[in-house]
């Protein structure tokens, strides 16, 4: 048993008949940490998180969840909220109704209802029916849902899913106070700039196997190659500065100066640049780092 971690996996092994859902995935996310869960399509993120919120049990490995190990499906322990597929809700009542049935299943009292609703930015239509909610308040509601538990774990499948900008944006701030007061969070996302934003740590999952898991600072420091976009004063001097500084690749991508290199390098053309009395307005990589190494470790297991 470990206290020191909300989550635990080791060697987890899920199949569906012949398909390998899950192939020996390690996990351990810290407390008060959000980790992000990436991968192609039928990558396996669904069913790792609904294992996690034990709505399966896994075939082999252990997964232990707040110092609680789970045995069997519906073991989790109090303190695990969330949702995979959407958030399960009852379309015809309303916003509070939904809330106040799930208080009622789970014991609560109504106290913190309009709390939660406030929260998640529901509160102006907590007395509309959700069958005319759109894809972004459902998700907003089911936030509420899992927030209503006061969770020290939260398992997320694309909760930004539906989102527009302002949304997201509540989303994450919610997200980033409860992580800053102890809560776990799991996330799965297709949107890495999303993942780049709220999470410190990410697992990258292709056919099953986890590719990559640990700060996101690591796929950085280990992607010294990537494509840098150069945004200069003076673009065509920007040019010829480049194409002088060894070590460094210089890529046409219209009239956009796009260099690759060893740090070292792109340091030099730095240097160099700024020597020659050249603004730099951008020096921004063309793909993030997580991207880049998403589209390097995943290729080829898309679309399972
Ligand atoms: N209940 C099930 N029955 C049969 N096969 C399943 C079931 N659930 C998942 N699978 C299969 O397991 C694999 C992993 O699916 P999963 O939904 O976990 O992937 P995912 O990474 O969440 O994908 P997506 O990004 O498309 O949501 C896929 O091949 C999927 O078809």
């Amino acid at each position: 048993m470990d206290r020191h971690v909300a989550i635990r996996a080791r060697g987890v092994t899920k199949c569906f008949r012949e398909v390998v859902a899950l192939d020996g995935v390690d996990l351990v996310v810290g407390h008060g940490q959000i980790h992000g869960l990436v991968g192609p399509n039928g990558a396996g993120k669904t069913t790792l998180l609904g294992l996690l919120l034990g709505l399966a049990a896994a075939d082999s490995g252990s997964i232990e969840i707040l110092g609680t190990p789970l045995r069997q499906a519906l073991d989790t322990p109090d303190g695990v909220a969330g949702f995979v597929d959407g958030p399960g809700l009852y379309p015809s009542l309303t916003a509070r109704q939904n809330l106040a049935a799930l208080a009622r299943l789970r014991g609560l009292g109504p106290a913190g209802i309009d709390d939660v609703l406030d929260e998640v930015g529901l509160a102006d239509v907590a007395d509309d029916r959700a069958h005319g909610f759109s894809l972004g308040m459902r998700q907003r509601l089911g936030l509420a849902a899992a927030l209503l538990t006061r969770p020290r774990l939260l398992v997320l499948d694309e909760p930004s899913n539906g989102l527009d900008p302002a949304g997201k944006r509540d989303v994450h701030r919610i997200l980033t106070r409860l992580a800053a007061d102890g809560v776990s969070v799991v996330l799965s996302s297709h949107r890495m700039d999303d993942v780049e934003t709220l999470c410190s740590e990410v697992t990258i999952l292709a056919a099953g196997r986890v590719v990559f898991s640990g700060p996101l600072g690591k796929l950085a420091a280990e992607n010294d190659e990537l494509d840098y976009r150069v945004i200069t004063s003076d673009p065509p001097a920007a040019g010829r500065v480049a194409r002088a500084t060894a070590g460094i690749v210089v890529l046409n991508k219209g009239d956009v100066l796009v260099v690759r290199g060893p740090v070292a390098a792109l340091d030099d053309l730095v240097v160099r640049l700024v020597g020659d009395g050249i603004s730099i307005r951008e020096f921004a990589p063309v793909v993030s780092p997580l991207e880049a190494a998403f589209l390097a470790l995943t290729d080829g297991e898309a679309g399972r």
